[in-house]
């Protein structure tokens, strides 16, 4: 091995030894806590700075500063942080995304804390523990690994901590005290943080940015190893070291020159690009709540308060003005955030890229340095430059089809990361780059003036966006995704909208700033800045319009008033304390909560039901296990379906029962009779088993190409809709009348598998128009595999299912929506911060027919939501309104099949009723309803047909 390569080699390792401590620490703390530490770096860099202050302020020895920063400060800032922060969050229910908006509270806090009290410049002094040995690095790295590996496999507390992450509710019914798994968690991973400062500090900057930024940079290590395996935390982190400053080798002649350089430099950055993009996302399952938003009007009073605030500094001069100059830029930037975070519900930690790219574009244009473009003034160079930006707001928007939750967030920072690194900081960008100010508008209070109008533009085109069928759409995503595609809304696109306009602003914002500051700085638009910015608009309120204008007033003027890191300081308490609050406490939200005279606080749900961001569940809306245990005679278990069909189809007609009034159990009715299976198409059955194919036969089929599925078949009749509450029930099992042909949805031999389980096999299913078919089966047979496949939600592994023989296997839920194929939830999916009304036009405004100006009018009045209940938002509605709600939604959309999952879940007698007397008239009206039913009451009431499924097979059809 020559020299230079063996030095590299060292000088990698001592890189890749650091970064791998990192990886341990996130993964350790990820594990015991659940909390991904975005403040890890800083933590590391407190550290740091603590040991500095101890050994070159006070003189102690090296060894006691060593202790004492690594044994007590350290460990002693995690325990802080889980008992003063994430234990509470934990006890007041936080969700995983309001933890994470806690844990970049902690970071800013620590960041502008540091800023405050040790200054933001870089320090050189920074004490050497270690020495440059990259072996006693590396040895402490392993053995640190190697320490956790031990303890998590041969200790009572690693049996704990395995317990925990598998189940903390569980471990703890089991014994098991989780509070002092996840201190030990924290403790540890603080630990390794400090370890991480003080080996890092005597070789990068060390200021209160620069670390915890390189540090941030290193998650790509814990990711890789999908916050699980430590030796492949480890490797990665070695190999990426190693890899990083071998690069620093090769000097390519021309434009890969300065490529392989940013490469040697940000390899780690390529690395967490990949994680974060590349490979599956952690941490899919975590949303992001309504518990920073809120879309309520805001009191005139306090938007007169804000205006008056902003034209303020119209009477400043000098340096009070120049300052200034900064606000009306920063909230266009922030205003972004609103869109695409408060409106749009999807997590950003990227936005400082765009808005930095805004004003990067801004300086080339104007000064003619743009390749391929003319020289441009700069009041055209700004909206050029948006123009630029906002389609790459698809980096963000892209991976935010896939991921949600903490994966969304990993992504939408690597991406910030990236920008900042390869295109930012390059030298072209950074090399005194300046740009003037508009003709006109040179001075401070011209410009001022310039950018309040922007800013006017600006707010009043996002109130438009938030007003319209599109900002309806937007909340609908936000709160609830899956109900969203339900309704029709094409989420994947709405998502790149939503992006798109964000990176537009930000660049609009961007350029502005840059404008005003005369200079391209790059350092105004480091990934840092973007964590702040996220964490101030979601303190204040992420779906107020006043948020972004308060938070850059106070993001400035605490910089200006006190010290630089104050914002910081302040922003980071407010966020890191958000998660410990109740939902719905953002500061703004309350003060508009209380403008309109709506309880505040934590009650998201009343009555019987609750709701919540992903979903809605009364206690009234009980599981289905729960449902079938705790209600006798109305529920099923196991192979009771046979002897309930037996037992009450075999033997009572329900042709005879009065349609409104359920029968006392046990009434004769003898006319749904199970019947003799009908040959499968060849394949879809096995020996010993009824055939699957056990569908009933079609009664009308279709003409080849008569209705094509795409907004096809004639929709349910407006008479229907307005008569059903009046008009008896249809009667009995007689299948009605349907004028003409309605599409058929089916599935073709559909099966579906679970690593080796399978839950459906080779179903074959027909869901004839007018018609109420039933699916019923033991807990697991199968029922809820099926109608995901015919919803949408799920890809069957193998079969088809058609919607009058066009093939829609492939067409994702929302597109099923729009070619008539509504559904329902079994957890409620409805939207907690829409109104009543509002839930229902986003399904008329999204679903199969779009333009039927009466589509949401009919629905309030079929489900008895046209009273004042229309104007209440759904989060205070009883389970059994919200049924109505999300089915009115469904409706609304004017489908020819209708899926119901559980629609009877969480309802009392006279509601269960009222449902199925809607049903029928549904069904006779020509609708196809398929009904998940456990109430077998109800079932024997409504439908026409009813399949047995047991064991992923349909196993008995009746009719
Ligand atoms: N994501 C999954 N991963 C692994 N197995 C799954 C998954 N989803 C469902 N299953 C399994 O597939 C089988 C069928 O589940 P499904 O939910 O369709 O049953 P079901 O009839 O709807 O039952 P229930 O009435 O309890 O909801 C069950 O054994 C279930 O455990």
């Amino acid at each position: 091995m020559t020299s230079l390569t063996y030095e590299l080699l060292l000088a990698g390792l001592a890189v890749g030894s650091a970064a791998a401590l990192t990886g341990v620490g996130l993964v350790v703390t990820y594990r015991a806590t659940g909390v991904l530490n975005l403040a890890h770096g800083a933590v590391a860099m407190v550290c740091a700075y603590v040991l500095r202050q101890l050994v070159v302020e006070w003189g102690w020895p090296l060894g006691a500063a060593a202790c004492v920063t690594l044994l007590l400060v350290a460990p002693g800032i995690g325990l802080l942080l889980d008992r003063v922060v994430f234990r509470p969050a934990a006890r007041a229910g936080a969700d995983p995304a309001r933890t994470l908006v806690a844990s970049i509270g902690v970071f800013v806090l620590l960041v502008g804390g540091a800023a405050l009290l040790w200054g933001g410049g870089a320090r050189a002094d920074a004490p050497v523990l270690l020495g440059d040995d990259p072996w006693a690095q590396l040895a402490v790295a392993v053995v640190a690994a190697c320490a956790v590996g031990a303890v998590t496999r041969w200790t009572r507390l690693g049996k704990e901590l395995r317990a925990v992450v598998d189940n903390r509710a569980l471990a703890a019914l089991g014994g098991i005290d989780a509070d002092r798994v996840a201190a030990v968690g924290w403790a540890f991973g603080s630990f390794t943080a400090g370890l991480t400062g003080v080996l890092l500090a005597p070789y990068v900057r060390l200021d209160p940015y620069g670390l915890p930024l390189l540090v941030v940079e290193v998650i790509a290590v814990a990711v890789a190893a999908r916050m699980r395996s430590l030796p492949v935390a480890v490797a990665t982190a070695l190999a990426v070291g190693i890899g990083q400053a071998q690069l620093t080798r090769f000097h390519p002649e021309g434009w890969p020159g300065p490529l392989v350089q940013a490469l040697g430099a940000n390899l780690f950055v390529v690395a967490l690009l990949v994680a974060a993009l590349v490979l599956p996302g952690v941490g899919e399952r975590d949303v992001l709540t309504r518990a920073t938003t809120t879309g309520a009007p805001v009191p005139a009073g306090l938007w007169l308060s804000v205006a008056l605030l902003f034209l303020l500094p119209l009477g400043f001069a000098g340096t009070d003005l120049r300052t200034s100059v900064q606000v009306p830029a920063l909230a266009v930037i922030l205003l972004s955030l609103v869109v695409v975070t408060g409106r749009g519900g999807q997590i950003s930690l990227g936005q400082a890229a765009y808005a930095g790219l805004g004003a990067l574009f801004t300086a080339l244009l104007a000064a003619g340095r743009m390749p391929g473009l003319p020289r441009l003034p700069e009041l055209a160079a700004l909206p050029v430059a948006v123009v630029l930006v906002a389609p790459l707001g698809v980096l963000t928007g892209w991976p935010a089809i896939r991921r949600r939750g903490l994966a969304l967030a990993l992504a939408t920072l690597a991406v910030g990361v990236g920008v900042s690194r390869f295109v930012l900081a390059q030298p072209y960008a950074t090399a005194g780059l300046t740009v003037d100010r508009p003709a006109g508008f040179a001075q401070d209070r011209p410009y001022y003036v310039l950018e309040l109008v922007v800013l006017a533009g600006a707010l009043a085109a996002v109130a438009a966006l938030r007003r319209g069928r599109t900002g309806r759409a937007l909340a609908a995503l936000r709160d609830h995704e899956s109900g969203a595609a339900a309704a029709g809304v094409p989420v994947p696109s709405l998502k790149l909208l939503a992006f798109v306009a964000g990176a537009a602003l930000a660049a609009l914002g961007g350029g502005l700033l840059g404008m005003g500051q005369r200079a391209f700085d790059a350092a105004a638009f480091d990934p840092v800045r973007g964590l702040l910015w996220f964490a101030a608009v979601l303190v204040l309120g992420a779906d107020s319009l006043l948020a972004p204008l308060m938070a850059a007033a106070l993001l400035v003027g605490l910089d200006a008033g006190a010290r630089g890191g104050a914002a910081a300081a302040v922003i980071g308490v407010l966020a890191a304390l958000t998660a410990r609050l109740p939902p719905l406490t953002s500061l703004l939200g309350r003060l508009e909560r209380r403008a309109r005279g709506t309880a505040g606080g934590g009650r998201t749900g009343g009555g019987r039901g609750g709701v919540r961001s992903s979903g809605v569940r009364g206690p009234g809306a009980r599981s289905r296990g729960a449902r079938r245990s705790g209600v006798p005679g109305r529920g099923l278990r196991g192979g009771g379906v046979r002897r309930f069909v037996a037992a009450r189809f075999g033997v009572r007609r329900l042709a005879e029962r009065p349609a409104t009034k359920r029968p006392p159990h046990g009434a004769p009715t003898p006319a749904l009779r199970p019947r003799p299976a009908e040959p499968a198409p060849s394949g879809a059955t096995r020996p010993g088993t009824a055939p699957a194919g056990a569908t009933p036969p079609e009664p009308h089929p279709p003409a080849p190409g008569a209705h094509p599925p795409e907004g096809g078949a004639p929709p349910p009749g407006p008479s229907a809709l307005d008569d059903v509450p009046r008009t008896p029930a249809p009667p009995g099992r007689t299948a009605p009348p349907h004028p003409a042909p309605l599409p058929r949805l089916r599935a073709h031999a559909v099966t579906v598998r679970y690593a080796g389980f399978t839950a459906l096999d080779r179903v074959d299913f027909l869901l004839p128009p007018g018609r109420v078919t039933a699916l019923v089966g033991p807990n697991g047979a199968g029922k809820s595999t099926l109608f995901h496949c015919l919803a949408g939600t799920l890809r069957p592994g193998a079969g088809r299912v058609t919607l009058d023989g066009v093939d829609i296997t492939r067409r994702p839920a929302y597109a099923r929506t729009r070619l008539g194929i509504a559904r329902t939830f079994q957890e409620l999916a409805v939207f907690p911060s829409l109104t009543v009304e509002e839930n229902i036009r986003v399904g008329a405004e999204q679903g199969r027919v779009r333009d039927d100006p009466d589509a949401t009018e009919r629905a309030l009045r079929l489900l008895g939501l046209a009273g004042p209940v229309r104007d209440r938002p759904a989060a205070g509605l009883s389970t059994g309104a919200l049924r109505r709600v999300e089915l009115g939604r469904a409706l609304a959309g004017r489908p020819h099949t209708l899926l119901l999952d559980e629609p009877a879940a969480g309802l009392d007698a006279a509601e269960t009723a009222a449902l199925a007397r809607i049903v029928k008239a549904l069904a006779a009206d020509g609708m196809a309803v398929l009904v998940v039913e456990h109430d077998l009451d109800l079932v024997a009431d409504i439908a026409h047909s009813v399949h047995v499924m047991e064991a992923g097979r349909i196993v008995r059809t009746m009719a």
